[in-house]
């Protein structure tokens, strides 16, 4: 395999900068894919593979920027992208020139894209709105923060590289490839580290770091003296993802890969196998337990049939289905007994909304909402006046409707979950996925899936991944359509096996 250019002057670059590499990775450059890792010879679980300098690593505090960028009061990935967005403006002059020559202009994220390509290709999806609110609020960020400095430097800055579409670009890199580092250099780009691609849950490799320099702090930070051990061994993947919890399924519990070997150099950052990779197969990173919503919002990629797929359902639709067989008066108030119980939605930002899982199990609380929807007038009322009288139904002592009682107090079991599915919910369910399916437009997902065979994942990039993850959210609603249609799977299996044991009598 024949070295491309732009890696054989990386690699000079990174042995001027003090890189240790070892000699069985292999770094593949395809002119469509971009860049992968493979493995020269076998890699052994427990392998230092590479040691990376911090000093190396662009960030807010290495980078020449720094003190505009510092005085800005600009930090995190805002700060960090003001620093690439700088030393890129510096050609060969900029110290990361060799490491910049390999970077892409940008990273196809979803925020690169046109506003009629987010609204063409990712309607009805759990990313169109957070898309479209993303790229609203960067320009905002750049308006804010980067035109002012833009004002204040005139002779120091070139505007050619400060412009809005190299902020956008600088941010789809950031969001891609960056990393934390450490509590004193924050986020940062971490050249070779960014290089290995991601497979879920089939991490090879990982990236581990001692956290602070103390070396390059000020003396402004007396507290750092005092961490313990503990505070002083950070590990990450990629940079864990300051991702919406509704594309994550943040709701029913994240997931950060956690660390399981760590240097002992401060200044370096090591990259170690924790698993053995035999020859010529390719070397993965994982960049987090994320579903394809998550994977393209921050990566630009999508993965078939993803485990950590979800689908949500605001709580405003299940509204809709309310106020399509009920007064406004009946539903405000079934919701208000609903939270009265203690039941909530998951929150993020201004919506509430209830998460389906990726096989098709809807949450909790969804079913709880809707059984109480349907709860006959008589049994609701009671049901709401002896909760107003005991203050709350754990100490409620109502026996007459011990049925509709255990259900709705015995949160979360499994046994509840069951009890819930009467034919009523089933068929509320059924009407409530096929709203959140209507958002989809008229493309049914047989549609989809036959265009999807039709695109390829390189030149047709934006509309093969937004189908992708058009058809695994539509998968995840027929899912939900098909443990809808069993209406009280459990009662009926007890139902039968009861009959099965009289006429045995
Ligand atoms: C940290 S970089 C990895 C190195 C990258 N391939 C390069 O050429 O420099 C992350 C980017 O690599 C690509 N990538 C990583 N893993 C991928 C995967 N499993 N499938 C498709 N693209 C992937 C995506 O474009 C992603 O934004």
């Amino acid at each position: 395999m024949v070295t491309s250019r732009r890696l054989r002057a990386f690699k000079r670059w990174m042995l001027s900068r003090g890189f240790e590499i070892s000699d069985g990775l292999e770094f593949v450059d395809h002119p469509e894919n971009g860049i992968a890792v493979r493995a020269l010879y076998q890699l052994k679980e427990g392998d230092v593979v590479a040691k990376i300098p911090k000093d190396a690593c662009l960030t807010v505090k290495t980078s020449g920027a720094s003190q505009m960028i510092e005085h800005s009061g600009l930090d995190g990935k805002l700060g960090l992208a003001v620093a690439l967005m700088y030393e890129r403006s510096l050609g060969e002059k900029s110290p990361w020139a060799g490491y910049l020559q390999l970077l892409p202009h940008h990273e196809c994220l979803p925020l690169m894209w046109t506003l009629n390509e987010v609204n063409e290709l990712l309607s009805g999806t759990e990313l169109h709105k957070t898309v479209q609110e993303d790229k609203a609020l960067m320009y905002e960020d750049w308006k804010e923060n980067i035109l002012p400095i833009l004002d204040f430097s005139p002779s120091k800055l070139n505007p050619k590289y400060f412009g809005v579409e190299e902020y956008f670009a600088a941010r789809s890199l950031v969001a891609s490839r960056a990393f934390e580092i450490d509590d004193y250099h924050g986020f940062g780009m971490v050249p070779l580290a960014d290089l290995f691609n991601h497979k879920t849950d089939a991490e090879d490799v990982h990236f581990t770091s001692v956290s602070s320099n103390y070396e390059s702090d000020s003396d402004d930070d007396d507290e750092d003296e005092c961490v313990t051990d503990e505070e002083l061994t950070k590990s990450s993947s990629m940079d864990e993802p300051e991702l919406d919890p509704a594309l994550t399924g943040k709701c029913s519990g994240g997931n950060l890969e956690p660390s399981s070997v760590v240097g002992d150099d401060p200044s370096m950052l090591e990259m170690i196998m924790i698993k053995d990779v035999s020859v010529g197969a390719e070397v993965f990173n994982t960049y987090g337990s994320m579903g394809n919503a998550a994977l393209l919002h921050r990566y630009g990629f999508t993965e078939q049939d993803n485990p950590y797929d979800i689908v949500n359902i605001d709580l405003e639709m299940v509204l809709q289905w309310c106020s399509s067989l009920f007064s406004a008066r009946y539903t405000r108030a079934r919701v208000s007994f609903w939270r009265k119980l203690g039941y909530s939605a998951c929150i993020s930002q201004n919506s509430e909304y209830f998460e389906i899982s990726s096989d098709g199990e809807p949450q909790f609380e969804l079913l709880i909402l809707l059984y109480i929807m349907l709860l006959p007038e008589d049994v609701y009322n009671k049901l709401d006046l002896s909760v107003s009288v005991a203050g709350n139904i754990h100490e409620s002592s109502e026996t007459s409707l011990s049925g509709d009682w255990n259900i709705l107090t015995k949160k979360a079991s499994n046994m509840s979950k069951e009890s819930l599915l009467s034919i009523k919910v089933c068929d509320a369910l059924l009407a409530v996925a096929d709203i959140r399916e209507s958002l989809y437009g008229l493309n049914s997902i047989e549609d989809d899936i036959e265009a999807s065979g039709r695109f390829n994942c390189v030149g047709e990039r934006k509309l093969f991944h937004s189908l992708v993850l058009r058809i695994s959210e539509r998968k995840i609603l027929e899912k939900l359509r098909n443990y809808s249609a069993q209406p009280n799977r459990f009662g009926k299996r007890n139902s039968a096996r009861k009959k099965m044991k009289s006429k045995k009598k």
